[in-house]
């Protein structure tokens, strides 16, 4: 941890002596930092690591806050509780599987899984199951469950009645009920509530303000009204308004919390003053504020840089020169800047594809964060159905993919009677596959899937861990399909090595002695999907996956009206949260901010004309520079130079501290 000073208003929240604490302040103000020294802090002060819960916004957030307290508390960090909410829940769940109905090996179903228990569902119940209809109905039946619309419809109550009784069945719960579940836990069973209260006697939730309603249930649970409290959060970067997060919260706690200490953080120590200025000067049109004050004490710094570009390519491709140019002109071995200090943020995840090959053309290493999620590959979804069904053999849903992949020569009529004879029988569908009564024209091909299954839970269960994956990859028949079914030899490799990096994970997993269950329940969890180490790479990211986080050098890309923000968000009336939006985008950056437009951009396959967005005009432009290409090789220069100066002083100013 930074040896830095706190400041008066930090020292204060960090040393708060119990009772509801709500630290409301700006971006880079040290929100997040308060609650890591607190942490410390309170360890110091012999509160059992025990007694302590955080919670985050991301995996990699608590990951960091982690091993932050690490280097500071040593070992003692390891038993404190700092994870998100659906980790928490997560938690809760397991231990208290039964109360659930459950087995403490519970699946977690996401995306695929969820919808094609929903599908089942509405083909019971001889409704119309095509893919729209699906997608609105698990949109509606998560708001329904977050509390965000009532139930008022017969007909939807029943399918969340049958869709949850299906996954209790499966021994699943899916991604809401990870929050839902827990406060019906935590509300009605005295013992499961006393005993989460002691684990969270001293309760801290980072960026407060994108909680949602029913995440604010549990923190009503868990904390009474003069308990320990200690919430931080900035009404300005509230950006999840469409998963139910209410910056009313930030208000209900007053009403909740009568003996709430306020203390609000005014200075910024993360951004130069431009930076900080055209942020303030921006968010400073928004309506719906609690307002603060927020000041730089970095100096002014170089003013934020607004680049035209024709098309979504070239735009790329300035960006990667751009960055390419001042690490050069940065790496005189003094400095210490390094790639991972550039970071290139978008509103749509797809917009990396772009930016992505402009990194490639100019070899720059990079790391998409959250991207091209390497779990819905499908060479890594058939792997884990396998793996998912060997864990839990009532996962049938994960039963319903292994057998089809590769194919089996069972058809739908086949399974259909499986389905049946596993209904008549209560049991899952590999269970039934394994029952000798089980006859029909197929039965020897189902005992055979079965037997293997169970052959490779044995090998899971006794064998060693390499040889178990291996043998999965093996007498599935999943690797020859792979190799027969690619287009070309090295997609094939390229499918292969995804394996191969699932394989390495699970080794690693095993050797710290995890079993497969809790294998899966980790890559459920990583939300980010990627777990792998993006330093000494350029960071590619959504803003929405950018909160928290700080780069030395920020491009935004796409800042065009209809893009950023973006259509919807206007025909929606949602200005505000858009607003919000670029708000967070731009305070990421400490020392240089760049944000980028193209003038034609495709849209639905057609090209379109582009026009900068508000967001570019809003700002006091006192503190921008619209820089068209002519003047930009020469600004680079002097930009590189200045960039030069600024990592030196940073470097030195580093160094003091220590
Ligand atoms: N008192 C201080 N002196 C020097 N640097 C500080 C101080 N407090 C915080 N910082 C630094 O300022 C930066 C921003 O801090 P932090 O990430 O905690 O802010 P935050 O309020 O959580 O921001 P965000 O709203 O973006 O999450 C970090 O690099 C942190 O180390
Ligand atoms: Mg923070």
């Amino acid at each position: 941890m930074s040896s830095n000073q706190l400041n008066e208003e930090q020292y204060r929240a960090v040393h708060h002596r119990g009772g509801p604490l709500l630290v409301l302040a700006g971006a880079g103000s040290g929100k997040t930092r308060v609650i890591t020294e607190r942490i410390a802090t309170l360890v110091e002060r012999d509160v059992p690591e025990d007694a302590i819960t955080a919670v985050t916004f991301t995996n990699k957030a608590a990951k960091e806050m982690r091993e932050r307290l690490q280097m500071r508390l040593g070992k003692k960090a390891d038993k404190l509780r700092i994870c998100t909410f659906h980790a928490l829940g997560l938690a809760i769940v397991r231990e208290h599987a039964k109360l659930l109905n459950r087995r403490a090996n519970v699946s977690v179903f996401a995306g695929a899984e969820q919808k094609s228990a929903l599908k089942s569902v509405l083909s019971d119940m001889k409704l119309p199951a095509d893919a729209d209809q699906v997608d609105r109905l698990l949109s509606r039946l998560s708001s329904l469950k977050n509390g965000l619309i009532e139930a008022h419809d017969n007909q939807l109550s029943a399918i969340r009645e049958r869709y949850d009784q299906l996954l209790e069945r499966m021994n699943a719960v899916d991604f809401d009920d990870l929050i839902v579940l827990p406060i019906t836990l935590l509300g009605e069973n005295d013992e499961v509530r006393a005993l989460w209260r002691s684990r969270a006697r001293h309760f801290l939730v980072d960026e407060y303000q994108d909680s949602s309603r029913v995440q604010y249930e549990w923190v009503r649970l868990l904390v009474p009204e003069k308990g320990n409290l200690t919430v931080v959060g900035d009404d300005d970067q509230s950006i999840y308004g469409w998963r139910g997060a209410e910056v009313k919260n930030l208000f209900l706690l007053d009403r909740d919390y009568p003996t709430l200490t306020v203390i609000k953080l005014e200075e910024n120590y993360r951004s130069t003053g431009s930076i900080l200025e055209a942020s303030n000067s921006l968010i400073s049109k928004n309506s719906e504020r609690l307002g603060k004050t927020l000041r730089s004490n970095l100096g002014m710094g170089k003013p934020v840089r607004v680049w035209e570009s024709p098309n979504p390519e070239e735009e790329a491709q300035r960006v990667a020169s751009d960055i390419k140019g001042r690490r050069m002109a940065a790496d005189d071995g003094k400095s210490g800047s390094n790639w991972d200090h550039f970071c290139v943020l978008y509103r749509a995840s797809y917009q990396a594809r772009e930016i992505e090959l402009a990194m490639r053309r100019e070899k720059i290493p990079y790391h998409i964060t959250g991207g091209l999620s390497f779990f819905d590959r499908a060479e890594i979804q058939d792997l884990l159905a396998y793996l998912r069904l060997i864990a839990n053999f009532d996962d049938d849903l994960a039963f319903m993919r292994a057998i089809a992949r590769p194919r089996r020569g069972i058809g739908d009529v086949a399974l259909g009677e499986l389905g049946l004879f596993a209904m008549a029988h209560g049991i899952s569908l590999l269970s039934a596959c394994l029952h000798e009564e089980l006859e029909h024209k197929r039965a020897h091909s189902l005992h055979e899937f079965g037997d293997l299954i169970v052959a490779l839970e044995f090998q899971f269960k006794h064998g060693e861990a390499d040889e178990a994956f291996d043998a999965a990859l093996d007498m599935t028949h999943l690797e020859a399909a792979i190799r027969a079914e690619a287009e070309d030899e090295e997609k094939a490799e390229m499918r292969m090595g995804n394996l191969m990096e699932l394989r390495r994970w699970w080794i690693m997993h095993a050797e710290k002695g995890g079993d497969l269950a809790s294998f899966l329940q980790d890559i459920f969890l990583m939300a980010d999907k990627k777990d792998d180490d993006p330093s000494g790479q350029v960071r590619l990211m959504t803003v929405h996956g950018s909160k928290g986080l700080e780069f030395d050098n920020v491009y935004v890309v796409g800042v065009e009206d209809g893009m950023f923000p973006h259509q919807s968000a206007l025909e929606e009336n949602r200005m505000e949260e858009e607003r919000r939006l670029m708000y967070v985008a731009m305070t990421r950056a400490r020392y240089f901010l760049t944000l980028s437009y193209t003038r034609v951009r495709k849209r639905f396959g057609q090209k379109e004309k582009c026009a900068p967005s508000p967001f570019l005009k809003e700002p006091d432009q006192s503190v921008m520079r619209w820089v068209d290409r002519d003047t930009d090789s020469e600004e680079a220069k002097e930009e590189a130079e200045d960039f030069m100066a600024a990592m030196r002083k940073n470097l030195e100013r580093m160094q003091a501290s220590r």
